[in-house]
């Protein structure tokens, strides 16, 4: 797929009309809308398939391009961002592209450095030590600050030439929040549940500040091209069920209920959204008791009970192989991902692993899996 020249695409309305809830028109005409479909309920040809990042680094061409460019640089520069978002969507059969990114953009747009350190991870280099520190980061800029994360999500949805649908997200509040605080990735995370018992109200206006941007960033991807949204809760699984109400789902509703008010008033807006509370299976039903319209699951939750839970609040589910399945031989990845499907049913179903695809995986093994999936 060539991408457009950037003088054949109309301009991107500018930040300040978000505001106002125009969205832009003149996309082309999609082309491959089961995912859509599913989302909203409707009957599909074949089962919608995307996978957690899809664009990421088991691809030999995002290695190649990652030699010459720095991570963030990919995210912070839309003709880069938008060419990583379409390689997977060039060479595999999958049925939507969701925007290259990273949650932690909105962090360093809150004032906060983060550095890629290869074979770490995402490092803060002063990540919050005190509740004082709150009072150091600023609310992000919606008409300058997201601006290339913005114009990467309108460039690519006019790439993508209709061929799928467009995906925007975000980190949840908490994850970040757990970002914020423990500086990097953890298995304990006992910084971030000291300030939730320590610091309680702290903790609530850095989530409520948290809440308040991620509304406008999400609602500003929608004006800009974005046709679903998933927010990452990856750290949900350290909480337990009393805190996961307080500190996490609380926030998340929050922000559904935003964006759900915003799309009654312009039709226009309308967005099916996605929630993924990585490790919660524990609180599923109230997950299901939102008004998020899809929930991603991890494979540690069994589907028949995913399943009845979903049809009792009229909610799609999506998921949930687990990421080192596709290790196994093809033959094995076949018959799971049958068996998966058939567990799932093929209606209110979007199919995609239980988290991200690991760097290391053959890309072959994911072509046997959307294929499986596709011709079931
Ligand atoms: C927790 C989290 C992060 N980022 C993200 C999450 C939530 C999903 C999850 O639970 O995994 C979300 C994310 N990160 C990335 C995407 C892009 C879109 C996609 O292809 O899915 C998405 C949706 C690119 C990325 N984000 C990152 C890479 C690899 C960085 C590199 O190229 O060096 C990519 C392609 C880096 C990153 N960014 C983050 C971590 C923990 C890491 C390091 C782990 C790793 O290296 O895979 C934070």
């Amino acid at each position: 797929m060539e991408l457009q020249p950037l003088d054949s695409i109309p301009q991107r309305i500018s930040s300040s009309e978000y505001k106002s809830l125009h969205t832009n028109t003149g996309f082309p005409a999609i082309l491959n809308d089961r995912i859509l479909k599913a989302a909203h309920g409707e009957e599909v040809d074949k089962i919608p398939i995307w996978i957690m990042r899809q664009a990421g680094r088991y691809l030999e061409e995002f290695r190649n391009l990652r030699v010459e460019n720095e991570f963030f640089r990919i995210c912070t520069t839309p003709r880069l961002a938008c060419e990583v978002t379409l390689l997977p969507i060039n060479l595999l059969p999958l049925d939507a592209a969701i925007i290259f990114s990273d949650i932690l953009v909105i962090p360093q747009t809150m004032g906060m450095e983060v550095i890629m350190e290869k074979g770490k991870g995402p490092v803060f280099t002063h990540p919050l030590q005190t509740p004082e520190d709150i009072n150091l980061l600023k609310i992000p800029d919606i008409s300058t600050d997201y601006e290339p994360y913005l114009d990467a999500i309108f460039l690519t949805r006019h790439s993508l030439l209709g061929k799928v649908p467009l995906i925007g997200f975000c980190g949840g509040p908490f994850t970040l929040f757990t970002y914020m605080i423990e500086g990097q990735g953890s298995t304990v995370f006992t910084k971030s549940r000291r300030w939730i018992y320590q610091y309680p109200q702290e903790t609530h206006r850095l989530l409520d500040m948290l809440t308040n941007i991620l509304c406008d960033f999400l609602l500003a991807q929608i004006c800009s091209g974005a046709q679903m949204l998933q927010i990452f809760e990856s750290h949900a699984g350290i909480l337990g069920p009393d805190e996961f109400e307080e500190f996490l789902l609380s926030y998340n509703r929050k922000i559904a209920s935003f964006l759900k008010e915003k799309a009654k008033i312009n039709p226009g807006l309308e967005a099916p959204l996605i929630i993924f509370c990585k490790d919660a299976g524990y609180a599923l039903e109230s997950i299901c008791q939102t008004e998020f319209d899809i929930i991603q699951i991890d494979w540690t939750v069994p589907i028949p009970r995913a399943r009845e839970l979903a049809n009792r609040y009229g909610k799609v589910l999506q998921g949930n192989l687990d990421p080192a399945a596709l290790y196994a031989s093809g033959d094995f990845i076949r018959q799971k991902a049958t068996k998966m499907v058939e567990t799932f049913g093929k209606e209110k179903y979007i199919c995609n692993l239980g988290h991200g695809i690991y760097p290391d995986t053959d890309p072959e093994k994911l072509r046997v899996y959307l294929e499986t999936v596709h011709s079931l």
